[in-house]
């Protein structure tokens, strides 16, 4: 697989400063400002309703801005000069593609590759995304995540250099995840630069380079997914049981660590800034006794806890008022996202 890294005069494949978007009453995106490198994988994350979406199809060219700075590739999306160049060079997996559901996996594609000067080759795509099978099946007879993988295929076809990716694993089972992220990976290893979304904590954590997460129209922080918000310096959590008959007073704390516990499945937490130190001690105290800590382990905060600690602040931040309906709209859906991944 190769491809042609072209490199915008800036150095970045993606520029955005200060943008700016409301429909009507509901300001979408409000200031708005990242870079993306050539050769990088950058996640951006955030509620539903917090800009991703407008903030990508300002980028691709789909939606015009207010104001603010934009160059993708060192193109202006805005500048119509510039849409077939800009066609020519990015590749689009959207959340919904339309295709002709009379066609087969192979024609789609195959036509698809007609609009490009130099695509990619259809039977290596076809296999890149694991449809070789599927390849004469029509499109409607397809699975909804076989559909995704199509539509990836139409992504990559025209061999570009920069690729947008809307929650591109949405319906995925967790085999044709794991297929999908390795695809990825060889994209970004033979130099295609990769804007994804995603819900997926997870899918940030294993293919970003950078994360950067947006709420109510704002990017609230960025950074890799090891340091996001943090993360990198948060407490530890040690958690084991009781060995029986043992109570929290025996337990060997030292100063900036704090105990609770048992909890409901009969495990002690130790917070701690030192898990070398406190592992150290609880296991000599544990062996010292003849004892072992069932169940021991040792936790930092996931992407995903550091995601909804960041998000929930945001959804709890006083409203712009000149902007209420905007902020009602973005609390309530960041809440219906908390709701649904504390289940
Ligand atoms: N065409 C439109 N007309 C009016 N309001 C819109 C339009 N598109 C988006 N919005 C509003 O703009 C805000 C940002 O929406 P956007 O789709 O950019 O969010 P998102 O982060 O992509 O959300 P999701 O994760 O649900 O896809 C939301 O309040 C949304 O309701």
């Amino acid at each position: 697989m190769t491809n042609e890294t072209r490199t915008a005069p800036d150095g970045n494949a993606v520029v955005v400063a200060d943008l700016h978007k409301s429909y009507g009453p509901v300001r979408a995106v409000r200031g708005v400002s990242f870079t993306v490198r050539h050769g990088e994988i950058f996640a951006l994350l955030g509620p539903n309703g917090a800009g991703k979406s407008t903030s990508l199809e300002i980028l691709e060219g789909f939606r015009t801005r207010d104001s603010g700075h934009v160059e993708v590739l060192g193109i202006d999306p805005g500048d119509r000069s510039g849409e077939r160049e800009l066609r020519e060079r990015i590749g689009l997996v959207l959340q919904d593609i339309a295709v002709e559901p009379h066609l087969t996996v192979r024609e789609t594609i195959a036509r698809d590759a007609g609009y490009y000067r130099a695509p990619r080759d259809v039977d290596e795509v076809i296999g890149l995304v694991g449809l070789t099978e599927q390849r004469r099946r029509k499109v409607r007879s397809l699975s909804g995540g076989q559909k995704r993988r199509l539509d990836l295929a139409l992504g990559m076809i025209g061999n570009p250099s920069l690729l947008f990716l809307d929650e591109p694993t949405t319906g995925f089972d967790p085999a044709a995840r794991q297929g999908a992220w390795e695809l990825v990976r060889r994209l970004r290893a033979a130099g295609t630069t990769i804007v994804l979304t995603t819900h997926y904590m997870e899918e940030a954590q294993e293919l970003a380079d950078r994360v950067a997460v947006i709420a109510g129209g704002r990017i609230i922080s960025e950074g890799t997914p090891t340091t996001l918000g943090g993360r990198d310096n948060a407490r530890a959590r040690v958690r084991f049981a009781l060995p029986g008959g043992w109570t929290l007073d025996g337990i060997p704390v030292a100063a900036g660590e704090s105990v609770a516990g048992p909890d409901r499945g009969g495990l002690v937490t130790v917070e701690t800034a030192e898990p070398t130190g406190t592992l150290h001690r609880l296991t000599g105290w544990a062996l010292g006794a003849g004892a072992v800590l069932e169940g021991l382990t040792v936790e930092r905060p996931s992407l995903e806890d550091v995601y909804l600690r960041l998000t929930g602040a945001a959804g709890e931040r006083p409203s712009d008022p000149d902007s209420r309906e905007a902020d009602s709209l973005e609390a309530d859906s960041s809440k219906t996202v908390l709701e649904r991944s504390s289940r």
